[in-house]
């Protein structure tokens, strides 16, 4: 019997799960999933590391299986693995833990009464992040369980970085700048030296483009600055966010549309971004497929506002060594990361379209004064990670 580590990363509509064997050199991906539209087509499928299906299920369309049923689906499946696994321990991703939680945490009552208070600055994620510690917790109330943020990576940024522009009676309140996707920006630091040492040890800004995207400037692998700010709408387009926003446009909407504040959340979180200005799809592979003018709208403004917050970041570095991209659309899509290398000539950056379209990792010329990347995220191992340093330290 080995022990192990489960691994949860709920989304809003998803349950990603990891099972890592927990050896003394560190975890070892055993087996991995996702139990994906939750609240529409749930589909449960877990692969071992050769891709294998071990489990597949399939729920009928308009099945509400909601993240409480997810868990308990996934508990049912991993009976199956009791004889060979002992579980030491669930490691969860926990998209916002404010100033409170600048480390991973062990779960208990009153660090999830604290979790709590930052779901309206989340609540595309904070809420079902949650509902799994709730639910293994419920079920198995002696399993240790460790909370890891995707703010965390960012609480060393400078204090100018972190500031906005507003009296200290509102920012006093945590009314700041945090970041996100603090977990995978983490992984890539963590590997980057292997790949390219003189970039690791230098100004680097990772792009993290996935159904949620940001930035992430990075100087000698420390987090300096990123496009999401207090909340995880802010920056730049994605799925359905709207990223950087105007302030005086939630006023209009409120005085001249008389929209309150669920029907304004409802917009700038699922109603807009690629899927709002193309009416189409939130997905960068209909996009690309579509011969539609707003799909190409919508891809149009999201490469854009990269370029632009790329500017900005290289800004706030004095300068740029390295660019690297991760996530579904940054690991996938070779089109997006050769029109926003392009636009990006003028820092320096020759691109390689050969190397592009073969996967990378470079996709930058190798006399390129700034080199560029793609290195698969680990949002999950970096997790593992965290949960197995977490319950022997404590
Ligand atoms: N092969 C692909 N080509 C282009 N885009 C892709 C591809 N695979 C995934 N994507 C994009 O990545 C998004 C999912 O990003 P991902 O980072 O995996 O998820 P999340 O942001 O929910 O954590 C999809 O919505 C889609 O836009
Ligand atoms: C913080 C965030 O946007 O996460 P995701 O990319 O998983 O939606
Ligand atoms: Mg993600």
């Amino acid at each position: 019997m080995q022990n192990a580590i489960l691994v949860l990363n709920a989304g809003s509509s998803s349950l990603k799960f990891s099972l890592f064997a927990d050896p003394p050199d560190g975890p070892e991906l055993r087996l991995r999933g996702q139990i994906e539209g939750l609240y529409g087509t749930p589909h449960f499928i877990a692969q071992d590391t050769t891709g294998t299906i071990l489990d597949e299920r399939r729920w009928a369309d308009g099945t509400h299986l909601g993240h409480d049923g997810a868990a308990h689906h996934l508990v049912e499946f991993l009976q199956g693995f009791r004889s060979e696994y002992q579980l030491m321990a669930v490691g969860h991703r926990v998209v916002h833990g404010g100033q409170a939680f600048s480390q991973p945490a062990r779960v208990d009552a009153e660090v999830l009464a604290k979790l709590e208070k930052f779901v309206p600055l989340a609540p595309l994620h904070q809420p079902h992040n949650l509902a799994p510690i709730r639910a293994v917790a419920e079920r198995a109330p002696h399993l240790p369980q460790v909370a890891c943020f995707d703010t965390a990576f960012h609480r060393q940024q400078p204090e100018l970085a972190q500031l906005f522009a507003l009296p200290p009676s509102i920012t006093e309140r945590g009314v700041r700048r945090y970041g996100f996707h603090g977990l995978s920006y983490e992984y890539i630091a963590s590997v980057l030296p292997q790949l390219a040492p003189e970039a690791a040890a230098g100004r680097v800004v990772v792009a993290h483009l996935g159904n949620g995207a940001s930035l992430c400037a990075m100087a000698a692998g420390r987090s300096m600055a990123s496009t999401m700010g207090f909340t995880a709408v802010d920056g730049l387009p994605m799925g359905t966010r709207c990223g950087n926003l105007d302030p005086g446009v939630i006023l209009y909407l409120m005085d001249e549309l008389k929209m309150n504040a669920r029907a304004i959340e409802t917009l700038i979180y699922k109603e807009s971004g690629l899927l709002g200005v193309s009416g189409i799809s939130s997905d960068m592979r209909e996009l690309l497929a579509s011969d539609e003018p707003r799909a190409a709208l919508a891809v149009d403004l999201f490469v854009y506002r990269i370029g632009r917050e790329l500017g900005s970041l290289a800004a706030a570095l004095g300068g740029l060594d390295a660019l690297v991209f991760t996530g579904g659309i940054g690991e996938h899509a070779a089109a997006i990361r050769a029109r926003v290398c392009r636009d990006a000539a003028w820092l320096g950056l020759a691109f390689d379209d050969a190397a592009n379209e073969a996967g990378g990792p470079r996709i930058s010329t190798a006399s390129s004064p700034v080199s560029a990347w793609v290195i698969p995220t680990n949002e999950e191992l970096m997790i593992a990670r965290h949960t197995r340093q977490t319950i022997s330290s404590t």
